[in-house]
């Protein structure tokens, strides 16, 4: 399995400015390439990288996405004196030209394409691109919001052309909406593009109508086209994993893309004068880590917005250290996402599930669903209609709000080093159970005192057991202690009894918290269920019943396991929200006897669950089923899992107990939220 990032930079791209006053353009200067490449070098993770050089796009790629009149047009800026560049800049909204843009837009699209041809062809898994000008905006005869040609939109095209990518996701996690990438791929099935952006109901720039989230795409492209309007600022951690667990992943599984691209800018985080958002930088690199799993892990970051150099640099560094494969960061404390972002979630959901199986219970949208604009015009008292002159409002401005008082300067905390163990991953085998390549067999640095032997004993093991016995016992706490310690990332072990070694390790834990994931045939050991400190989510084909307690969760799948579709909607709607929220110090994946998990599936389940506890990630397989071992192993290299392929829908009387289960412990759980309370 290819591993190796990208990052393709090249100085020539902070060689173009704004050179008149102009308040709307003047935050996008030269300094967001040059600090966020700094801290990169400075961080160390520049040199982790493989870097490519940048190139020129052609003619011919650039017309991918733009018309030759408008290319024509551009390519005059750089003969063009202030004046000529100042009226050529009035034809478009909110961008500026300048004589050295032309040649940074081309270098722009060209490290961009750079970028898809190396993932693309195997030579790096995935990687990414620090460029300007910006690309989102922009459209086919039009610049727009200081980009100039669609970076990305070219690149998609270009990947479907010339590496015959058949499914294209782009994940754009910029503050403000790709207008320009939306039209592009308006009625194209085989480009999903998602969206999150500030809207306040249309009253936030690009104030269009076509921003709100039932634009789902037209013609064949119906549902491939997927908007979630932010319409508040303040928007935190936990909205945005809100929006990824019940909105983005479980279509873009469902969609399972060939090639993923992270229209990547980073107004979207806490400082950002534009966004005004208080997600922090870490957030990224969860977001990058849910993303890596689909395509075979081939995604290509590119880099749009970001005005606030010190947030800026702080995400870049976080998204570039998780491409590399480092520990995802222990997540802020999380709750569950705020009241506006559950409208906007429910809204996406409820005008997506005639279009995407795994939304099919989804809520039914609300009755008489006002439009974002007659919420905003009744909350404004406005006079006009109800849908006002409509097409006159879009272009018309707003009234410039009057300046904001000084910017009180914002601070978060930095994110915390992110320190990779030495070992990555640890296997306790039998001696006749070879070894994976990339992974060591682990050997305590010395056997158990005959103390320990016969504590292990009386706790866990009739007198009968032999010594061998006792011996994988206290490996098993070595390892988990080296886990703890942090001196190993990750491990598995192939034990006689599932239930006696998770038995074992949740009880000789010392997080204060641990995760145990049981993956079919119970029963879950009831000293591990009456344990306050482990939280069991238990995923099986049981008959539904009451959860016995907060700590003991049964996800019920009528056909078990087995049922590829299912197990992927309640790992994405359940099981990450509880472990993201618990926030566990420790994993356990157990694996029971008769374990009915395909394949690739298991491999998706272990890379995923490396996002919580620091990647401590700790799998327990039935001694006499090796065959999982491999992929098992794999997985917790870093290798990204497989790709499963487009997945049905799932069975209708899951996705009803999976509702159930939602609304029964949303309360506790406020992250499994999906919709806003009934309003009073
Ligand atoms: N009252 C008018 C405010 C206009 N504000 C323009 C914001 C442009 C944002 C550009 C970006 O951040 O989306 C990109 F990624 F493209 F760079
Ligand atoms: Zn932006």
């Amino acid at each position: 399995m290819k591993m190796g990032t990208a990052l393709i930079y090249d100085e020539e791209m902070t060689k173009y400015k704004l050179l008149w006053v102009d308040p709307v353009c003047k935050i996008e200067v030269p300094e967001r390439l040059i600090v966020s490449y700094e801290a990169l070098v400075k961080s160390g993770l520049a040199d982790r990288c493989v870097s490519i050089p940048v190139r020129e796009a052609t003619d011919a790629e650039i017309l991918l996405a733009h018309s030759e009149e408008y290319l024509e047009a551009v390519k005059k800026t750089p003969f063009m004196h202030l004046e000529e560049l100042m009226t050529f800049t009035q034809k478009y909204g909110d961008v500026y030209f300048h004589p050295n843009i032309y040649h940074c837009a081309k270098l722009a699209v060209g490290a961009t394409l750079q970028l898809v041809d190396n993932v693309m062809t195997g030579k790096v898994r995935n990687g990414m691109a620090l460029v300007r000008p910006p690309g989102h905006h922009s459209q086919s005869s039009a610049a727009n919001g200081f980009c100039v040609f669609n970076n990305v939109a070219i690149a998609a095209q270009y990947a479907k052309k010339h590496h015959k990518a058949k499914r294209v996701l782009i994940v754009d996690w910029d503050v403000h909406h790709g207008q320009g990438v939306q039209y592009c791929f308006e009625d194209d099935p085989s480009v999903l593009y998602f969206s999150w952006h500030r809207y306040e109901h249309q009253s936030f720039w690009p104030n269009l109508r076509e921003s709100d989230f039932d634009s789902v795409g037209s013609g064949k492209g119906a549902g491939f086209n997927v908007n979630v309007p932010w319409n508040k600022v303040g928007m935190g951690n936990s909205d945005y994993l809100a929006v990824f667990f019940h909105v983005l992943l479980p279509v873009a599984y469902e969609f399972s893309p060939d090639l993923v691209f992270i229209c990547a800018g980073f107004d979207s985080a806490i400082g950002d004068p534009e966004g005004h958002m208080s997600a922090t930088p870490d957030i990224f690199a969860h977001l990058t880590h849910l993303l890596m799993n689909l395509a075979d892990g081939k995604v290509c970051a590119v880099l749009e917005g970001g005005y606030n150099l010190t947030s800026l640099a702080q995400s870049v560094c976080q998204t570039v250290q998780t491409l590399l494969g480092d520990p995802a960061p222990r997540p802020a404390q999380l709750g569950g996402a705020c009241e506006s972002a559950l409208e906007s979630i429910h809204s996406a959901r409820a005008i997506h599930k005639k279009y995407w199986s795994c939304l099919q219970h989804a809520a039914a949208p609300f009755p008489e669903e006002p439009s974002s604009k007659n919420r905003r015009l009744a909350q404004q008292g406005g006079s006009q209609g109800p849908e006002g002159d409509a097409g006159g409002d879009a272009q018309k401005e707003e009234p410039e709000k009057v300046e904001e008082k000084e910017e009180e300067e914002i601070v978060w905390p930095e994110p915390l080093r992110r320190v990779a163990p030495s070992l990555r991953s640890a296997l306790l085998l039998p001696d006749a159970v070879e070894c994976p390549d990339g992974c060591a067999r682990f050997s305590p640095a010395h056997g158990p005192g005959p103390l320990e032997r016969a504590r292990l004993r009386k706790s866990y093991l009739k007198e009968s057991e032999d010594e061998a016995s006792v011996t994988l016992l206290y490996n098993l706490t070595a390892l988990l202690g080296q886990m703890e310690k942090n001196e190993i990332r990750n491990g598995l072990a192939l034990v006689p009894d599932v239930s006696m070694a998770a038995t074992l390790l949740t009880s000789a834990s010392l997080s204060k918290r641990v995760l145990l994931v049981w993956m079919g045939e119970g029963p879950v050991p009831a000293q591990i269920i009456e344990d306050e400190k482990t939280l069991v989510v238990h995923i099986d084909s049981m008959e539904p019943h009451e959860a016995q307690s907060k700590y003991y969760i049964p996800i019920t799948l009528k056909k078990g396991c087995g049922d590829t579709a299912g197990v992927v909607q309640a790992v994405l709607g359940l099981l990450l929200p509880l472990g993201y929220q618990y926030e566990p110090g420790l994993v356990l994946l157990a694996r029971p006897p008769g374990c009915q998990v395909k394949g690739g599936l298991w491999q998706q389940l272990t890379c995923l669950l490396q996002g919580l506890a620091l990647g401590h990630t700790l799998v327990l397989l039935q001694e006499n089923e090796t065959a999982p071992v491999g992929i098992t192993a794999s997985g917790l290299l870093g290798n990204a899992a497989l790709s499963l392929g487009p997945l049905v829908a799932p069975g209708p009387e899951d996705v009803g107990s999976f509702e159930g289960l939602r609304l029964r412990l949303q309360t506790d759980w406020p992250l499994l939220q999906t919709t806003a309370p009934e309003k009073r």
